[in-house]
């Protein structure tokens, strides 16, 4: 049977791709097929490199081509996964791959998302407004960022000592134990 294909998005370090690549090696019913990066030179592109995937550069005027979403059907994309991509997702995409584009958020939305929330703001801002917990949210990508049906959601304690550093360790601890088997989750409801 032929497998899904899921392409990574990212712009930054990698790890959360890097997470996924390790979690579908060798699956058997699906494949990370490629790697899609804005920013020449990311960890995410050594990643691939030396996980022997494809990867492809793209700036944000070849993301918003309509020629960029023919590109990615014609090459037998099932699911796009946002990991840690920093360029906001074009229509185009959206209504070629349509409740197929999935992004995970290092907070608990509603809170602590749109516009300028990524990476250490996102920490600081849950820092700054003393919450008592923070977390992940995984969800569907629509035309705003941040906006899409939750798919999953998980917390992690914030103390009085943490600072956004020590937050996003712990952060990261659960996007690295849950991303890989809720993209799963998806991808095989769709395996007949
Ligand atoms: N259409 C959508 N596109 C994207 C979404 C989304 O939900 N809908 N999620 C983001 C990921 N993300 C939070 O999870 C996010 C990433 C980046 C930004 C942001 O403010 N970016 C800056 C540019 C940063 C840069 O170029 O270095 C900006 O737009 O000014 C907010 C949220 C991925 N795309
Ligand atoms: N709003 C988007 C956002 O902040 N995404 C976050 O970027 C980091 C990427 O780390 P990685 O490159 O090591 O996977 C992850 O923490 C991810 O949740």
């Amino acid at each position: 049977m032929k497998k899904k294909k899921i392409v990574l998005f990212a712009s930054g370090a990698g790890s959360n791709a890097r997470q996924l690549i390790h979690y579908f090696k060798d699956h058997a019913s699906v494949t990370v097929s490629l790697i899609v990066c804005n920013k020449p030179g990311a960890g995410v592109t050594k990643i691939a490199e030396r996980e022997g995937i494809e990867l492809m550069l793209i700036d944000k005027h070849r993301l918003q081509s309509p020629d960029f979403a023919k590109i990615l059907l014609e090459k037998g994309t099932d699911f796009i996964i946002l990991a840690g991509f920093l360029l906001k997702i074009p229509a185009t995409l959206i209504e070629a791959f349509p409740r197929h584009i999935i992004n995970i958020h290092p907070a608990l939305l509603p809170k602590y998302g749109g516009k300028g929330m990524y990476g250490h703001y996102v920490h600081e801002a849950v820092i700054n407004a003393r919450e008592k917990e923070s977390g992940i949210t995984i969800h569907y990508v629509d035309e705003q960022y941040d906006h899409g049906a939750t798919i999953f959601q998980t917390t992690c304690p914030v103390s009085a000592s943490d600072t956004p550093e020590s937050l996003a360790r712990k952060v990261q601890f659960l996007e690295h134990q849950h991303f890989a088997p809720v993209v799963e989750r998806l991808v095989l409801k769709e395996v007949s």
